[in-house]
């Protein structure tokens, strides 16, 4: 990988498509879009132009855009090649752009790598852009747009200089600590802000939990002994054919799960194997990662299609919220219908399965329409932030141990809030965050 190479790719989606576009990056790209399409578009301004082959050859007709360094995505020179979407007509392009000197095909996340190089965007906005590309959910969108546009990193950086500003009054007082002319204490007046920091960072911590649900989904796993109509319910909420049903208990071993929208957020739905006391071996070990799921649930369903059932018992370890769901109420005698369940469902009639998906948005983040979301969304952020707020706190204590002391204290929680927003030593991260990006981004 080499920084001063030009890249290119394709930067929409799956072809065949009504128009694709080529992005290309770097020194060579005027030369490139020059040589291609016999002219440079004026910066910024979008011009129809024929696409030829060095031999002449016309390969499509598109619209050419000239973006010149460093008002650009990246910071470099850019070009946008948008034409037609067909597979033949996007392959000749890039093998024409590959055929150029000093051009390759970008790697995973390339664009955005360069755009974060040349300070375009920090690493909060970068991981925020990738969330806004997986974003299926309305609730995933909301938090992304506005982590990649800036808002978090705006209140980070907000945070940051406050710390600076701190540490600067400390060091004033330092210097000046044997003047006698220096009136009361300068350091003395900043104490009450990195208080009131300590606090705000404290209750932006509190949303973690809500963050990562939103950006990840509420972990829902579906529990229950065999044949409780489990893996009918999860096919059912999926409204596909995703998991084996069939009358025979201990039909599900493996651990499978669905992606729902439920009200703009996203739900992740497990479906696990039925609770019992087998010699099978397999279904042992399907039990064991029903189990291994259920403690990291947000959530369990318990299902049961016996009312009497005893539901604590399948619980094991599992201490977190759960639903008990009575199910097969077409076919359950009134007699047994006693209310010993929080929901009573069919699969087969529908009933009751509006009454349960209220019952599960009810574990959802309560989160005001319309306001903007500045919450943590990854446990990166969470633990820099934690590591910050605990330097606050020790500055604050650290009264008798001496003004050098609290001010190192600031130093260091300044270096964690830098280390969320890649501004502090971040070098290691880099490949692990730049690729979950796909090509072209
Ligand atoms: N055709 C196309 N659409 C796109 C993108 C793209 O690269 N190409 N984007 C790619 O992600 C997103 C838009 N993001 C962009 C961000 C910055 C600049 C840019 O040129 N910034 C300059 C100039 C800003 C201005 O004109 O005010 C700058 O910030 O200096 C372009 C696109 C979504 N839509
Ligand atoms: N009548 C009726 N039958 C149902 C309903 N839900 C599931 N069944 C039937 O119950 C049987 C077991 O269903 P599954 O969904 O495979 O049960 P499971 O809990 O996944 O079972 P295991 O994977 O073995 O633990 C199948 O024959 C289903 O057709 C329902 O609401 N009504
Ligand atoms: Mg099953």
């Amino acid at each position: 990988m080499n920084a001063t190479d030009t890249i290119f790719a394709l930067s929409s989606g799956g072809l065949p498509s009504g128009v694709a576009v080529i992005r290309l990056s770097g020194p060579e790209s005027r030369n490139a879009v020059e040589q291609l399409c016999g002219s440079v578009p004026a910066p910024r301004r979008a011009s129809l132009l024929s696409i030829r082959k060095r031999n002449g050859d016309k390969l499509d007709e598109g619209l050419v855009l000239f973006f010149p360094g460093p008002h650009s995505f990246t910071g470099e020179d850019c070009a946008e090649l948008q034409i037609h979407g067909g597979r033949a007509t996007v392959k000749a392009v890039l093998a024409a752009l590959a055929s150029f000197e000093g051009l390759r095909v970008a790697e995973a996340g390339e664009f955005s790598r360069r755009a974060f190089t040349n300070g375009r965007m920090d690493l909060v906005e970068v991981e925020g852009l990738a969330d806004l590309i997986a974003a299926e959910t309305e609730m995933q969108r909301r938090l992304a747009v506005e982590q990649a546009s800036g808002g978090l990193s705006r209140l980070y950086d907000s945070w940051a200089k406050r710390l600076t500003h701190g540490r600067a009054m400390i060091e004033a007082e330092l210097d000046f600590a044997d003047e006698d002319d220096v009136p009361g204490s300068v350091a003395g007046s900043i104490w009450n802000d990195m208080r009131a920091l300590e606090e705000e960072i404290t209750n932006h911590l509190s949303g973690a939990r809500a963050g990562e649900i939103l950006r990840d989904g509420l972990h829902v796993v579906i529990a229950g002994p065999p044949n409780a109509g489990k893996s009918s319910l999860l096919n059912h909420l999926a409204r596909r054919d995703v998991a084996i049903v069939t009358d025979i208990p201990g039909t599900t071993r493996d651990v499978l799960h669905v992606d729902l929208d439920l009200s703009g957020f996203a739900v992740r739905l497990y479906d696990t194997a039925g609770l019992r006391e087998t010699d099978d071996i397999v279904e042992r070990e399907g039990i064991r990662r029903a189990q291994l799921s259920m403690a990291t649930a947000h959530l369990v369903l318990l299902l049961s299609e016996d009312a009497a059932a005893h539901w604590e018992e399948m619980l094991g370890d599992y201490a977190g919220p759960v639903i008990r769901v009575q199910t097969k109420t077409d076919i359950a005698l009134p007699a047994l219908r006693e209310v010993r369940a929080d929901a009573m469902i069919s699969v087969r009639t529908g009933e009751g399965i509006p009454a349960l998906l209220d019952l599960v948005a009810s574990y959802l983040p309560d989160m005001e329409s319309g306001s903007a979301l500045a919450l943590p969304t990854r446990q990166r952020h969470a633990l820099h932030l934690e590591t910050a707020r605990v330097h606050i706190v020790s500055a604050l204590e650290a009264q008798s141990a001496g003004l050098d002391i609290q001010a190192e204290h600031l130093r260091l929680a300044g270096q964690a809030l830098g280390r969320v927003t890649g501004r502090v030593d971040v070098e290691h991260l880099l490949d692990v965050i730049f690729s979950e990006f796909c090509i072209g981004k």
